[in-house]
């Protein structure tokens, strides 16, 4: 099959968190299939450019009908990592992506409802027909809607349409002159609450676009695809993913195996496997040589992850003295968009400045993060909500025990230790908690630390029980291939 994957970030050239990995990793193993995969990226001044091999020229003169007028844009094309990559520049004042980030922007709606629109543009000038095109959460919303209410006319009636949504908090909400921009242009057929008008509010939103008019739809854990229907964390879609229910369902992410495997890691000073577990050893203690924390016999309990209200901060936080308190160690990898949580761990950051026992990294750190995996022995992600979650299976996969809160795709990866009810003692691999107190990630994260300082050889047992797990894209991917291949013929 041939496959066009439209998004907003992949990884490492773009990534801003899971989304990233997802887009590569999906794509890598797709490939690996026999598939014949694209990618569509905006071009932004801030990727990293060091990731992308062989850059070229794919399509000067790119015409964007925008506006009432037009933008000219220059596609340019090369490898990220084997995967290839089409990035597109866009040559205007509204300078949509050369502004040192990915999103912020007060304009992000119209930002990425133009990279749709010239992404769509590009397709069709370069007479691309994929049998499928997939996008991805509320930047490509508007693909949908603009393909099989216009771009269908134009040539491309035979593609369809497949729709991941990997965050329901972001959909896109904004007004009438984004669609007169796009060229979407009778306003009230589209704010019809049978198409693209917000649930709550008197404005269109692209991600409901994205699922009323793409062929099948997706979120990522099958846990999660039940709370987004059944729950307040569909954040307003809840209605309309009932409406399509008969073509949503969740398909759990996997991990690109070429990235995140400490057989092969090249980010981490000694490589290590289930027979030469004794490895992990040295990454700790490199870590804590990196981070200037005290060489001593403590567990260490990391996080990594974006610090904002999806995740949990104020357990991260109470974790982090809970962790203290217990004679363990903490490592914090993570960055926040909110200035009032931003302000809130700079000052942590200050006030434990001299503790030899912690330290929190603010900011994105791509290589750090793999050394924190290798080195750290428990990891906690106590989330409010979590689609799918990649922490924890990145953390499996490294043999770092998760403690985590039962929600979402952490329901579908995480097996509780002490009280699992379906599964054997063998294939239980981390705790589970679930209420959103203190209370509830202290316990559990005493069960860790208990197990790890009481039964030293049971907690390593749990450790290499998370290692035997697959999380590799290939069992994913046979469901996406499925999906594709029900679509493809309808
Ligand atoms: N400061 C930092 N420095 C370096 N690396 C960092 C970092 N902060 C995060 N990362 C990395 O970014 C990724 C984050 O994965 P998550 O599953 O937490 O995704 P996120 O919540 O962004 O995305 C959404 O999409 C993904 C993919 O579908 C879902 O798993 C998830 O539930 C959903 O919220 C991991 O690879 C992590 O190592």
């Amino acid at each position: 099959m041939y496959i066009v994957q439209i998004a907003s970030e992949c990884a490492p050239v773009i990534k801003a968190g899971g989304l990233g990995d997802v887009v590569y990793g999906l794509s890598r193993e797709l490939e690996t299939q026999g598939h014949c995969v694209e990618l569509i990226l905006p071009m932004y001044d801030c990727m990293r450019y060091d990731h992308v091999w062989g850059m070229h020229d794919a399509y000067r003169d790119l015409w964007v009908p925008w506006s009432g007028g037009t933008i000219h844009c220059s596609v340019f094309c090369g490898w990220v990592h084997g995967r290839l990559c089409f990035f597109i520049q866009p040559h205007s004042d509204d300078n949509f992506f050369n502004r040192g980030y990915y999103y912020g922007g007060k304009d992000d709606a119209m930002r990425f409802a133009f990279f749709s629109k010239a992404a769509l543009e590009f397709i069709l000038k370069s007479n691309k027909r994929p049998n499928i095109i997939h996008c991805h959460d509320w930047q490509t919303g508007l693909i949908p809607p603009m393909l099989f209410e216009m771009y269908k006319w134009y040539g491309m009636e035979n593609q369809r349409i497949c729709y991941t949504i990997h965050n329901f908090k972001h959909q896109g909400v904004a007004g009438a002159e984004v669609l007169w921009a796009t060229g979407l242009h009778k306003d009230e057929y589209y704010y019809h609450p049978d198409r693209l008008r917000d649930n709550n509010h008197d404005a269109i939103n692209f991600m409901k676009g994205g699922i009323v008019y793409s062929n099948f739809v997706n979120t990522v854990s099958p846990h999660h695809a039940w709370e987004a229907r059944f729950s307040e964390v569909g954040c307003g879609l809840g209605p309309t993913l009932d409406a399509h229910q008969n073509k949503f369902s969740g398909i759990l992410n996997g991990i690109a195996d070429d990235v995140w495997n400490p057989e092969i890691d090249r980010y981490i000073p000694t490589q290590y496997a289930i027979d030469n577990f004794e490895g992990k050893a040295q990454n700790k203690k490199a870590l804590r040589e990196r981070l200037l924390l005290r060489d001593v016999d403590k567990p260490l309990i990391a996080f990594i992850g974006r610090l904002d209200a999806q995740k949990g901060v104020h357990l991260v936080h109470h974790a982090i003295y809970h962790a203290l308190n217990r004679g363990a160690q903490f490592v914090l990898l993570g960055s926040a968009t909110e200035p009032g949580i931003n302000t809130w761990f700079w000052h942590e950051k200050q006030f434990l400045n001299d503790n030899p026992d912690v330290h929190l990294e603010l900011g994105f750190n791509e290589e750090l993060s793999h050394l924190i995996y290798a080195g750290a022995d428990i990891i906690v992600v106590p989330s409010n909500y979590e689609p799918c979650g990649l922490t924890q299976m990145i953390g499996l996969t490294y043999g770092t025990v998760p403690v985590v809160r039962g929600v979402g795709g952490l329901v579908n990866t995480v097996f509780d230790w002490d009280y699992d009810p379906e599964r054997s003692p063998e294939e239980r691999n981390g705790f589970v908690f679930y209420q959103t107190d203190s209370s509830a990630v202290e316990s559990a994260l005493n069960r860790a630390l208990d197990l790890y300082y009481e039964n030293p050889k049971l907690f390593r047992q749990l450790a290499l029980q998370g290692m035997k797990q697959d999380f590799s894209w290939k069992n994913s991917v046979e469901k996406y291939v499925e999906v594709y291949d029900y679509v493809r013929h309808r």
